[in-house]
């Protein structure tokens, strides 16, 4: 099953699917360098949390690879990586991944540090290669720990398929491929076990219905698109027809307790899942799990321009059915002085979570109404919370 492909990478060349343009046309940027990577992710021409650490370890790769590093030391070549990769960290504050592969990145060269300049270089491209390859074995490890979740707390059956509703877009094209909650969803359809998917629209980005809907269309997974507004009647007045059995979200930033920022409008999903007894999974890998900060008071949220949510970037379809790309429409007052609030992100509270699927299996909550981390990420743990 062919998926769509965010990124292509080989030693010395990556291309980065431009996002903003889908679904109506394909173009791949070239990113050579930090700076092209740093303005790939800030525009969101890429997305999605595993992406964008993946297309900043690889930018910085490649320049590495083409440009070397002026240095002449090798504690002075970690020094200006470092500075690089902090320089990159800056590109989106929200999603952990980017911080995560940046400490994992940094440790790497550390252990290189007795050799040449030559070898520090050579270790940064290893391990962003390997970040890069790792992910995609992360998200099949996280649909099949999810449909096996769902066959086990949602009767999901050959003979009783589930239908589930998804937000935002955390598919291939968030990820190196298969992708983490919409990949619980590939998987449940590769096994019989899915009778309907829904997505919504996603506003004001429209995740869902550029991307996401784009995604299971592509590979003819049987979807429905709704907007936003339109959750709860479907859980509620479509029980009969739609009845879905769980909501499945990807995840920008899980932290130590399981509080999980996601994209914004995941909050309430979580709130209306619970009212109507509907299972509410965060599909994340470790990698975008938060050891560090102990609850989601403490997550940072991303707020954007207001012109992503007064305008909406999309292609007009002429009487001839040619398409032309880019057309901005308004859609809020045409003065444009009406104040604007967009928050990319909003935490859902570990209450409200019935589990977190990550590659190491579903983690469940503990009596405290929380998640623990430490038998999954026991390293992790010990390091960073009994440190
Ligand atoms: C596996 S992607 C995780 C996460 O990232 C998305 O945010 P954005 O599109 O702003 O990068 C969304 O919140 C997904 O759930």
């Amino acid at each position: 099953m062919s998926s769509l492909q965010a990124i292509k990478y080989s030693r010395g060349k990556l291309e980065v699917l431009d996002q903003l343009r889908l679904p109506h046309s394909f173009h791949y940027d070239v990113v050579s360098n930090r700076s092209e990577a740093f303005d790939s992710i800030a525009s969101m021409r890429v997305r999605g949390a595993p992406a964008i650490a993946i297309v900043a370890s690889l930018g910085l790769a490649v320049e590495l690879h083409h440009q070397g590093l002026a240095a002449d030391s090798s504690s002075e070549a970690i020094t200006q990586i470092d500075q690089a990769l902090d320089y990159l960290k800056g590109s989106r504050p929200t999603a952990v991944d980017l911080s995560n592969a940046i400490t994992q990145l940094k440790s790497r060269i550390r252990e290189s540090s007795e050799g040449t300049k030559e070898d520090i270089i050579s270790a940064f491209i290893d391990e962003a290669e390997k970040i890069f390859a790792q992910d995609l074995t992360t998200n099949v490890a996280i649909g099949d720990s999810g449909a096996d979740w769902l066959r086990r707390n949602a009767g999901a059956t050959a003979e009783t398929p589930v239908s589930v509703l998804t937000h935002c877009n955390t598919g291939s094209l968030a990820t190196s491929g298969h992708g983490t909650a919409l990949g619980i969803i590939r998987s449940l359809h590769s096994r019989g076990l899915l009778k309907h998917a829904y997505c919504t629209e996603t506003r004001p980005y429209n995740q869902g219905s550029r991307l996401t809907a784009f995604e299971l269309v592509f590979e003819k997974i049987p979807s429905t698109l709704i907007t936003d507004s339109m959750a709860a009647a479907l859980f509620r007045l479509q029980k009969d027809k739609a009845n879905v059995a769980a909501v499945v979200v990807g995840a920008d930033r899980v932290v130590r307790n399981g509080d999980t920022a996601n994209k914004i409008g995941t909050y309430q999903l979580a709130v209306l899942a619970k009212a109507h007894g509907i299972k509410f999974i965060v599909a994340a890998p470790t990698t975008s799990i938060d050891l560090v900060t102990p609850d989601g008071s403490g997550i940072a949220i991303e707020e954007r321009k207001k012109e992503e949510l007064t305008q909406v970037t999309g292609a007009i379809v002429k009487e001839d059915g040619t398409i032309e790309q880019g057309s901005k429409a308004r859609v809020a007052t045409a003065d444009q002085r009406v104040d604007v609030w967009n928050p990319a992100f909003d935490v859902t509270p570990a209450e409200f979570i019935d589990t977190i699927v990550t590659e190491k299996g579903a983690v469940e909550k503990s009596a405290d109404n929380t998640f623990d981390f430490s038998q999954i990420m026991a390293e992790r743990w010990a390091r960073v919370v009994n440190s």
